[in-house]
Parts: structure tokens; C-alpha cells; sequence
């Protein structure tokens, strides 16, 4: 037998012997509470699977996450994430992921943010009329839910070029349309959930996507089956807005004149290419932003010092009864805050695997060769005492204290790989807090926000009471009135 290269990498026995021990963990959601506790109980480099390195440390972030030449390439993990086609997200292949990143690339450039800003205002205001109305009654609501509704409809509205309309609709409902011509009704927050949770499971051997079809648990039919029926609700967008020749400038005009521009035709595999990209920019970009927005809120009415202070400096900078993009696009506290948020919280809280490339490499003095499998796991750096001192506090002045905290913050991922849609996650984010907070009071059900994890790390719910709240300033008074 061959010698064992990680033998002498702590770790619980299981794991050393067999992917199942992770695997456990990422099925019941608890999957980065459980290696943060591994690093607490062995140190900073743990084996959390057989051919699986999690490394908490800092400076492991430019050896795993590095640029260029040294880069390590996404592992097979990420093909539990490929439906028909694999997309920029999902490709695991260096050239292949090149080609892609500069098809879809262009179209979060700043200019190209800037054309979107209209959509996502026009669904603001709407998203505004229905919290107006729920704040009249005074009900309790589920803000998590009214975040999604918004989050889906900004970006349906971008990579269809048609808003789902679940704010107006006050629900999530989409109807799909299967390969077999048959039509049913479904819950688009729903099928995302479980698609991405079936793929955080699955991706956690090559094996896994095999043996689960023998598996007696629902988790795995019903996971299958979201899959499905989002890239049947993609392919169904995607051949409406070809056959419908629309011309409007938004990211799938973009996606398709990319391909037109060389000289691609949309058929046959390049449509399903563009199928791949649409549902992979509709499930990274859509709870992701409304996960984070949820959290930081909760962050928030749970911290009367930061709340009261970040209302001052929004009263003062928005002069207008609705903050626009331009309000909001430059105040350091409130990203403070968000980024706060994403710290505290962790949205991304998993370690992300990549895979050692071919020369091998050398960490705290151990050596990993070609092939393992290796992440840094965010929730554990993100609450690293070394790195933030209190990170049990919620402080979001240590951002302006020290604008180099930004490299520890893993929640756009790291390097060549790191989210592409940061940008506009940005742009949202301080859009739809500053018009919540300004609007309206809020009165929480719980202070405590329970939590779970699928890929990505959500809020369970989020129950509150609104009340519209009084703007400040003559300005604001005098447009409302108007
Ligand atoms: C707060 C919101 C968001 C969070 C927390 C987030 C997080 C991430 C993370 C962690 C990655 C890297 C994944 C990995 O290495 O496995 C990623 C990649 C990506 N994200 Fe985001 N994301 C957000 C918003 C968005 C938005 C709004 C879009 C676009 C509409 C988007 C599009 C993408 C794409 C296309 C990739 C793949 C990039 C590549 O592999 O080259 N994301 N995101």
C-alpha cells in the first residue's frame, strides 16, 4: 500500500478514513461550525476529509486563493454545481473559466452598473409601495422574504430582461415549464436553496452524486429536482427573449451580443452556454445579496449604537425623501457597516476548495502534493482574534481604523475566482438598507437570528413589525409634502 502523504495532518479519525464525515456536516447544514470546532481542537491545518486540508490561517490565503501562474484551480467539488452545462462559476477548467470570465466580465464594469441602476430603482419604488402598505397595517412580516422577492426581481429583471414580479406579487411563485412540455407551479427561493445545497453536499466527493441516488433521504430527489426546474425556468427566459428579439440594455443584451460579436450563433451549445450563465448569475446574485442585507439588518437593530449612527450620517447625506444610487455610492460609514456585516455574519462561511496544482506545495512546513484538495474556511478567519482583535464585536469603525482589513474578508471568495458580481451586490446592498432605514422603523420578533447553511450561510427568518419613522430636515419635508 502506498503511503499515506497526509498522515501526519490532525484531524478526527473518520475524516481521515472517509468523505462521509464531512459530507455529514454539509447535509445538516452545519458543516462550518463543525471544522471551526476542529480548528479550535487540532490547530490551524486540520484534515477534514481524506484528501482534504483546511487551513486557518491568514497567510494561507495567497497560497490557496493566489493569482496567476501559482493559481490553484477550482476542485471537482464545483462539479456538483453543473446542470447541462458548466458556467463561469461552476468550470473547473483554467482556459475554459479565462474564456468565460471575459464573455460576463464586461457586463459588471462600472459603465454597465450604471445602465442597471434604472431597473433596480424601478424595483425599489415598488418593492417601497408594498412595505408602505404592509407598515399601515401594522402586521408582522418576514423581511428575509421581502428581501429575496426584491434581490429575485433585480436580477430576473437583468439576466432575463423580465422581472419575475414577486414583489408586486408579494410571493415567490414562477411557473417552469419541464423538457416533457409539461407545466407546474414552483417556489423560486425554494429551488435555489435546495439546488445549492444539494451541490455544497454532493461536491464534498466525486463519488457522492453516484451513491445518493440510492440514498432513501427526500434531500436528495427534491434537490435534483430544483436543479431541473431552474434551468428549465433559464431556458424558457432565455428562448422568450431571443424569439422576442428585444433590444434593452441590460446583462443578458450583454451576454448575447458578446457572443454575437464572436460570431457565435445562439443554438445548440452556445444556447445552452448562455442558459448556464443565466442561471448561474440568477443563484449567485440573488440570495446571496438578500441573505446579507437580512443579517446586517438584524446586526443592526441589534446594535443601537451603530444603527443611531449610521441614521445620522444617511439623514444628513440623502437629501431626498428616496435615497438614489448616487446618495449612497460614497459613505464610508455605511459600508463600514456592511462590510461589518459580511465579516460578522459570513455569508460565505465554508472554505472554498481548490485544488494543489501540479508542482505541489508547502504550508507550515508540510508538504501537500498535486491534487489535495484545500480551502481556508471564512467563518474561522473572519473570526480570527489575531486578525480582529474583538471579533465578537460588532464594530464596523475598525474598517476605517484600518482599510487593510479588506484582504481578510473572504466573502466575495479570494482571487481569480472571486465574485464578479461584487460590484453590484455593493450597489444593492447600500441602496435597499439606506431606503429601509430611512423609512421606516422596525420592531424585531427575536433578537437572537438562527441560521443555516447550504453553499452559501442564510438567516432562517427574519419576523418584524414596520412603522413608517419621521425624516429629519427641511429638505426631506418639503418633498413629501409635494
Ligand atoms: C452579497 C452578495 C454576494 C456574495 C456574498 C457573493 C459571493 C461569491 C463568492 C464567495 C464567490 C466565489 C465562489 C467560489 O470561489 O467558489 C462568488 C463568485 C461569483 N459571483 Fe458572487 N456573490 C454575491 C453577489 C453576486 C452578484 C450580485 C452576482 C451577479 C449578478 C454574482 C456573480 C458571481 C459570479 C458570476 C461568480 C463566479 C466568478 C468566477 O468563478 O469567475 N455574485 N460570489
Amino acid at each position: 500500500m502506498k503511503p499515506d502523504p497526509l498522515a501526519d495532518v490532525p484531524g478526527p479519525l473518520l475524516a481521515r478514513w472517509t468523505p462521509l464525515w464531512l459530507g455529514y456536516y454539509a447535509r445538516i447544514g452545519q458543516r462550518f461550525t463543525a471544522v471551526h470546532k476542529l480548528h479550535m481542537e487540532y490547530g490551524p491545518i486540520v484534515r477534514i476529509a481524506p484528501n482534504h486540508i483546511s487551513v486557518a490561517d491568514k497567510d494561507a490565503l495567497d497560497l490557496v486563493y493566489a493569482q496567476g501562474s501559482n493559481a490553484f484551480d477550482k476542485s471537482t467539488f464545483y462539479h456538483a454545481f453543473v446542470s447541462d452545462k458548466a458556467s463561469v462559476f461552476s468550470t473547473t477548467d483554467r482556459h475554459d473559466h479565462a474564456q468565460k470570465r471575459r464573455l460576463v466580465s464586461n457586463i459588471f464594469a462600472a459603465k454597465s452598473l450604471q445602465d442597471c441602476t434604472p431597473f433596480i430603482r424601478d424595483i425599489v419604488d415598488s418593492f417601497v409601495v408594498q412595505l408602505d402598505r404592509l407598515a399601515a397595517k401594522n402586521e408582522e412580516l418576514n423581511l428575509l422574504y421581502w428581501f429575496h422577492f426584491l434581490a429575485f426581481d433585480v436580477l430576473s429583471d437583468l439576466a432575463f430582461g423580465q422581472r419575475i414580479g414577486m414583489v408586486e406579487k408579494g410571493s415567490d411563485a414562477v411557473t417552469v415549464q419541464k423538457r416533457d412540455g409539461s407545466v407546474s407551479t414552483e417556489n423560486a427561493i425554494a429551488l435555489v436553496d435546495e439546488r445549492e445545497h444539494l451541490g455544497a453536499v454532493l461536491g464534498v466527493h466525486p463519488s457522492f452524486k453516484f451513491w445518493s441516488k440510492f440514498l432513501p433521504d427526500p434531500f436528495f430527489i427534491q434537490g435534483r429536482k430544483s436543479s431541473d426546474g431552474l434551468v428549465d425556468f433559464a431556458r424558457r427566459q432565455v428562448s422568450r427573449r431571443i424569439d422576442n428579439r428585444l433590444q434593452r440594455n441590460d446583462i443578458l443584451d450583454k451576454l448575447i451580443r458578446a457572443r454575437v460579436a464572436d460570431d457565435q450563433e445562439i443554438v445548440g451549445e452556445n444556447f445552452a452556454d448562455l442558459v448556464a450563465e443565466t442561471v448561474t448569475l440568477l443563484i449567485a446574485g440573488s440570495d446571496t445579496t438578500s441573505n446579507s442585507e437580512t443579517a446586517i439588518m438584524h446586526l443592526l437593530f441589534t446594535n443601537p449604537r451603530v444603527y443611531n449612527k449610521l441614521i445620522g450620517i444617511l439623514e444628513e447625506a440623502v437629501d431626498e425623501e428616496l435615497p438614489t444610487a448616487d446618495h449612497v455610492r460614497d459613505i464610508p460609514y455605511l459600508d463600514a457597516v456592511i462590510n461589518e456585516g459580511l465579516r460578522y455574519h459570513a455569508t460565505t462561511a465554508i472554505g472554498l476548495h481548490r485544488a494543489v496544482h501540479e508542482k505541489g506545495a508547502m504550508f507550515g512546513g508540510k508538504y501537500f502534493p498535486p491534487g489535495t484538495e484545500m480551502s481556508v474556511p471564512a467563518w474561522t478567519i473572519q473570526h480570527d482574534p489575531e486578525i480582529w482583535g474583538d471579533p465578537e464585536v460588532f464594530r464596523p469603525e475598525r474598517w476605517i481604523e484600518n482599510p487593510d482589513l479588506k484582504k481578510y474578508l473572504m466573502t466575495f471568495g479570494k482571487g481569480p475566482r472571486a465574485c464578479l458580481g461584487r460590484h453590484l451586490a455593493y450597489m444593492e446592498m447600500r441602496l435597499v438598507l439606506s431606503t429601509v432605514l430611512l423609512r421606516y422603523d422596525l420592531q424585531l420578533k427575536s433578537q437572537v437570528m438562527e441560521t443555516t447553511e447550504g453553499f452559501m450561510h442564510k438567516p432562517n427568518e427574519m419576523f418584524v413589525r414596520l412603522s413608517r419613522r419621521e425624516r429629519k430636515g427641511a429638505a426631506v419635508q418639503a418633498q413629501a409634502q409635494a
